[in-house]
């Protein structure tokens, strides 16, 4: 690693030289938290993100983690997904089955995909139903601050507008305190609707990975971290903040290339 170290308030910053060495330090740590959770509680339940992400847990299949990982009690979920057909190119649940799901034994009924055969709205609130049933029977742990569900790991991509998730700069779906997932139909970025989990439900995981690579993104990586004021607040990146979790972010040199060094320590 290129170099690692905390922010003093920004959480843990791994900065990797290429993304070999970011894909194989990625697919070690979830390894490990999944390790972690099935000792601690019999299951992972995991959420993942769409995007450049799912290429770089591509490890993740590959020795010795396709063997050593115990998939069957992962519970898989999505952070976002967007409302396309299952089958076509830009559904996450598609890149996810496609790139790395269909690689490795996790069961089929523990992939908790959303529902693709109606509105934005409705799936979003199926979602919600189907993830509070799984907090119900523990398979997702529950907060002890709020009733927001535990994930055990949300991995999140952030694009350089600083979104995560399909939680958008300046859209009011940041402003949602009561909703766990929720739908907009207006995304600046293709497609327009999308379902995505609501920020508390995000701060309150156990466990929350940004992973952020590319030089396009380093004014998005030094807005969402260093101490730049008050203006960059709103920054959806920014405002992932784990309540009680950790946050780590996993950046390559030319993400990480904005950033102001001083305010880590080693
Ligand atoms: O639209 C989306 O974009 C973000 C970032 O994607 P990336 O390809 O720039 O890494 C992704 O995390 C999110 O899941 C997706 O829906």
């Amino acid at each position: 690693m290129a170099h690692s170290g905390v922010h003093k308030d920004r959480g843990e910053l791994r900065i990797h030289e290429n993304l070999d060495e970011l894909g194989t330090d990625l697919a070690e740590y979830i390894a490990e938290l999944s390790e972690a959770s099935v000792k601690e509680r019999g299951v992972f339940a995991i959420a993942i993100s769409g995007g450049s992400l799912i290429g770089l847990m591509g490890k993740l299949c590959e020795a010795p983690y396709n063997k050593t990982v115990d998939w069957a009690k992962w519970y898989v979920f999505w952070a976002d997904e967007r409302v396309v057909a299952k089958t076509h190119a830009d559904s996450n649940y598609k890149l996810a089955k496609d790139g790395l799901l269909s690689k490795v034994p996790v069961v089929p009924s523990h992939v908790n995909s959303i529902n693709d055969s109606v509105s934005a709205e409705e799936a979003a609130d199926d979602y919600e139903f189907h993830v509070r049933q799984l907090v119900k029977t523990r398979t997702i742990n529950v907060s002890d601050t709020s009733d927001c569900p535990k994930f055990d790991l949300i991995l999140l991509g952030m694009g350089s507008d600083g979104h995560v998730a399909s939680l958008f700069p300046n859209h009011p779906v940041l402003d949602e305190k009561d909703e766990w997932v929720t739908f907009i139909t207006d995304s600046p970025k293709s497609p327009p609707e999308r379902i995505t989990f609501t920020l508390p439900v995000i701060n309150s995981a156990s466990n929350v990975v940004v992973v952020v690579t590319g030089e396009s993104k380093a004014e998005a990586v030094h807005l969402a971290i260093d101490d730049v004021g008050a203006d960059c607040l709103s920054l959806p990146a920014r405002l992932v903040q784990p309540t009680k979790g950790k946050l780590a972010w996993f950046l390559d040199k030319l993400a990480a290339s904005k950033l102001d060094g001083s305010q880590f320590s080693e």
